[in-house]
């Protein structure tokens, strides 16, 4: 299949284009046969089976005991009863009075007629959908500028308070965690309230909270008199949360057009809903996906939107994909460690990084390039770089000239095509993708919809958090004034001399930070004496 006459048979055969949408899908360049298709025929009945009963209210996540009904919020009317329904639309409402609110000056801080900028806290789920959306709609002088705060760096934490310094009394707080215990978000909060109480500003009066009902950070929003709250349901999960308050509210303070994000989502799941192959552009992704990698993760996903403003597009898929399809177990309890790996930035950019290895190197991946077909705002055509070429000509002449040349070298790729990067589209390749990985994750009899893995890394940092305290109580109490301890003698007095790598590590972190006393040579553990401040 290799003479351009095939090729282009095989695109036209294949290609998946959505009239209303004006949104293409092309898998022909991924090395499937027709065997193949037939061989998985039966899969992907039982797959859209299977979305069926979740789109109805099934329990789809049976080690949570939850439904999963992202794809409610788009069509509340689909939810499966009339209490789940009016949580969606009252929600809906609410997000856009309070944004309208806001930015009109009907909400507006103690001190000022108007919020001048968001600052958004939150982690994963909670930041990384509101984060992509936001670089996809800037504009050059927005209503408010938004902020994040996505991590527990103190140092990040200072860059993004820094900057906001001279605007916090015009800033408005957007807490968002799902669970609202999430140890990032609580501390990106935690530094944020200190920041504004050093400017003696009240933080309550310019503090929401987007949580989960009862949550830890629901009862403080509600004790400590926050402006408003804005609930999470627990049948949102966080990966597919985009498209709820936590997406749609910092999307609204923006003026971005939410209910433009959530139509692009809903005609998207129609299309989705189809339970036939070549009709349904979110199977053909699960399809491709599984051709690819074996239905075993065998090749990596290179997200490559020809696109500045799709950058996050690829951090955004990679939460969604890797933390829905990332398991040790199947639903039979089979031990299986799927998954498939996303990484990706942009292009042309990443022509000149990584593509060396794409086209030529290990044969580990295939790529999805996301072609967008208006180059620039409407009316705006630039300038003339070479006789009748164009900026834009060039981004598309070396997308296609990429998609080409992985071809030729035995290397798959899928592209979308999306008219502009608009909320519309937004919302629909939001919508294709979580529908993809919940297919997918149906083909390959995985729980798309917990993460049981990512609590063992959560557990394991609160034991050294823990380790922590004991060695500074120990130091404390015994080697204040002149004394001092070895690390074997400190691992052994916090009654853990099996952890000495890691007092050691503790150790060396805090002398970093200048708090304790150490002396020897940090590179040879063994001669280090260590005591406290006091
Ligand atoms: O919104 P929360 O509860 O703070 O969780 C943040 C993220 O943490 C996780 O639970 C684990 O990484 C994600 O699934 C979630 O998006």
């Amino acid at each position: 299949m290799n003479s351009a006459t095939e090729l282009w048979q095989r695109y036209q055969d294949w290609l998946y284009y959505h009239e209303e949408l004006n949104f293409y899908v092309d898998i022909s360049r991924i090395r499937f046969t027709a065997d193949f298709v037939a061989q998985m025929q039966p899969k992907f009945e039982k797959a859209f089976a299977d979305m069926q009963a979740l789109e109805a209210g099934a329990i789809a996540n049976p080690d949570e005991d939850r439904m999963v009904g992202h794809y409610w919020l788009r069509a509340p009317e689909l939810a499966p009863n009339e209490s789940l329904k009016h949580d969606i639309t009252s929600t809906l409402s609410k997000v856009d009075t309070f944004a309208k609110k806001v930015i009109k000056g009907e909400i507006h801080p103690p001190h000022a007629a108007k919020f001048t900028d968001i600052l958004s806290i939150g982690i994963g789920g909670s930041a990384l959908g509101p984060e992509f959306v936001a670089q996809a709609m800037a504009v050059t002088n927005p209503l408010l500028n938004i902020s994040f705060i996505d991590n527990t760096d103190p140092d990040g934490i200072d860059l993004v308070l820094g900057q906001l310094s001279a605007r916090l009394a015009t800033t408005l707080v957007v807490v968002i965690s799902k669970s609202g215990g999430t140890p990032e978000a609580a501390n990106g909060m935690k530094e944020a309230k200190y920041a504004y109480e050093q400017k003696g500003l009240e933080f309550n009066r310019y503090a929401v909270a987007i949580t989960g009902e009862g949550s830890k950070l629901d009862r403080i929003a509600k004790e400590e008199g926050w402006i408003d709250t804005f609930a999470m349901y627990d049948w949102i999960g966080g990966r597919t949360s985009e498209l709820s308050a936590v997406g749609l509210l910092p999307a609204a303070l923006q003026g971005i057009d939410i209910m433009a994000m959530l139509e692009g989502a809903k005609v998207m799941d129609e299309a989705t809903r189809i339970a036939n192959l070549k009709q349904n552009p979110a199977a053909l992704l699960a399809l491709a996906w599984y051709s690819e990698t074996n239905g075993k993760g065998e090749k990596d996903m290179v997200i490559l939107p020809y696109k500045d403003r799709l950058l996050l597009f690829s951090r955004y898929l990679q939460q969604l994909v890797m933390e829905s399809l990332g398991k040790e177990k199947d639903l039979d309890g089979n031990t299986v460690y799927q998954g498939i790996a996303v990484y990706g930035n942009k292009g042309s950019t990443d022509q000149h990084a990584y593509v060396q290895q794409l086209r030529e190197g290990v044969n580990n991946f295939f790529a999805t390039f996301i072609e967008v077909l208006s180059d620039r705002a409407p009316g705006n055509k630039g300038p003339e770089l070479e006789p009748g070429i164009f900026a834009g000509d060039f981004l598309s002449g070396f997308w296609q000239g990429t998609r080409k040349a992985l071809y030729e070298n035995g290397r798959g790729s899928i592209t979308v095509s999306i008219p502009e990067v608009s909320p519309r589209m937004i919302g629909a390749l939001i919508a294709l993708y979580e529908r993809a990985v919940g297919l997918y994750g149906f083909l390959v009899n995985v729980n798309a919809y917990h993460q049981p893995g990512v609590e063992a890394g959560k557990k394991a940092a609160a034991v050294i958090l823990d380790l922590q305290k004991k060695v500074m109580a120990v130091l404390d109490a015994e080697t204040a004034g002149s004394a001092s301890l070895s690390i074997a003698d400190l691992a052994h007095k916090v009654g853990q001399p099996e952890a000495i790598e890691t007092v050691y590590l503790i150790v060396r972190h805090l002398d970093a930070n200048s708090r304790i006393n150490l002396e020897g040579n940090t590179g040879n553990p063994s001669s280090l004496r260590v005591s406290s401040l006091l």
